[in-house]
């Protein structure tokens, strides 16, 4: 299992201290979720902040748009090179097209699923991604309790993606923890995303080792 913790849960007033320390400590990404305050009803940062932490991350940056006008984030953080952009189904009216669009600067494309929104909506995308994120929470703040049943879906996703695309990663994101890292990972789920539940232990190492299972 792979573990992006989410910088959310960061200390903002020393964020290169928090960055450097989750990276030294092992993690597999660097997860950046990106709000607009009107997609959810949350403001976090945009490419300023994110160029700095870019610069001072020794791993890759994972990007959750957590916007409206995706095409317009996606042009924004494009020259930061994330290794992954996710975007979320339901606000993008042409995900396709907008795949293409991150696939053509050389990022790899990822599509969100909020809770309520089943696989099957992105049956005839799964074959262009490189990965699903499976919103295990309401999106919009850290610290939530997690959504049990993305369980069930990410097992119903496995299946669909085991079929026609086992390249492309299952990741979820929200109220993950040590207690629910190993019905994740029986449903086949390849990447956790981790805010609240890294930045609270004092070591981030075991915290990010006891899901790296
Ligand atoms: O995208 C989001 C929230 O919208 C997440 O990435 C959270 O930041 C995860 O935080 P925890 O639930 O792990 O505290
Ligand atoms: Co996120």
């Amino acid at each position: 299992m792979k573990v992006a913790p989410s910088i959310l849960s960061a200390d903002f007033g020393n964020l290169q201290h928090d960055v450097e320390e989750i990276c030294n400590a092992g993690c597999d990404f660097v997860h950046v979720d990106v709000m607009d305050g009107h997609f959810v009803p949350n403001l976090t940062i945009g490419p300023v902040v994110v160029s700095s932490v870019a610069k001072c991350a020794t791993k890759p940056l994972d990007i959750h748009l957590m916007v409206e006008n995706n095409t317009f984030f996606v042009d924004l953080f494009a020259p930061l090179k994330p290794e992954y952009i996710s975007f979320h189904v339901e606000e993008e009216k042409h995900p396709h097209r907008l795949i293409q669009k991150i696939r053509s600067y050389g990022i790899k494309p990822a599509i969100v699923l909020n809770p309520h929104t089943p696989p099957e909506s992105i049956e005839y995308l799964i074959g262009d991604l490189d990965m699903i994120l499976l919103m295990s929470v309401n999106p919009g703040f850290g610290g939530q309790s997690f959504i049990e049943s993305v369980l069930a879906k990410a097992k119903k996703l496995n299946e669909m993606r085991n079929k026609l695309n086992p390249n492309c990663l299952i990741e979820v994101d929200g109220g993950v923890s040590d207690k629910n890292i190993r019905s994740l990972k029986a449903v086949g789920v390849d990447v956790v995303v981790a805010g609240s539940y890294v930045f609270k232990h004092d070591s981030k190492e075991e915290a990010i080792k006891s899901l790296q299972i």
